[in-house]
């Protein structure tokens, strides 16, 4: 790690339990600030290019009150045949999207954002990693959501919980579907000078 680096604070701008869980697997010492943008404000071409200006806006949103941080901030959608699938809104919407992903292959994209608080240089990456999921019976989808895991995750599973009993493979990064892949994440830190190990 460089002299320079060594200086900068790390922040995480997310209220995702899972992006802190894994920033803390990696033995980083960060704080944490919640971004604050309303997701439905905005639009993009492509579904990579949407979640890159959210990761973005997220980073963004907190660097007026920090100072000598390297900002991260990362957001995570599903998309089913073009189709973005987002947090569910109540159960019902929950049971829609895992009928939908039932038997299928979809794609999980999480863009990475990491921003010098003070340089205003970033550097944003979106991550598409495919995931097939098993064919699922209403009773699957019935016990899943009597779990609550469903509720605040995009197309309302989580592969870390139960909701990884429904995927029979992935291809690509298990920590981008979970919400921050770690490979990016280290990969753009160095560009800042920051060394995770
Ligand atoms: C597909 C999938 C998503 N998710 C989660 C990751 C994200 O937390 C969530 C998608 O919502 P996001 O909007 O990306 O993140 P968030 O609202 O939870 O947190 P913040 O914006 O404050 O950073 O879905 C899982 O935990 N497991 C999975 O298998």
């Amino acid at each position: 790690m460089s002299e320079e680096s060594e200086e900068k604070k790390l922040v995480l701008a997310s209220a995702s339990p899972r992006r802190e869980e894994i920033l803390k697997q990696l033995k980083l010492k960060f704080t944490i600030i919640h971004p604050k943008i309303d997701e439905n404000n905005f639009n993009g071409d492509t579904p990579e290019e949407l979640v890159e200006i959210l990761a973005e806006k997220k980073s963004r949103s907190v660097s007026d009150i920090v100072e000598n941080a390297l900002i991260i901030a990362a957001d995570t959608i599903v998309v089913l045949d073009g189709k973005i699938l987002n947090k569910p809104i109540d159960n019902e919407d929950a049971k829609k999207m895992l009928h939908l992903l039932s038997n299928r292959e979809h794609k999980v994209i999480t863009a990475l954002a990491v921003l010098d608080s003070d340089s205003g240089k970033i550097i944003v990456e979106s991550n598409v990693t495919d995931v097939k999921m098993l064919e699922l019976s209403d009773d699957d989808i019935d016990k899943y959501l009597n779990t609550g895991e469903a509720m605040d995750k995009a197309g309302s599973y989580a592969i870390q919980g139960f909701g990884g009993l429904f995927v029979e493979s992935i291809q690509g990064s298990y920590y981008s579907v979970v919400g921050l892949p770690i490979h990016q994440l280290a990969t753009i830190l160095k560009k800042f000078n920051y060394g995770i190990l």
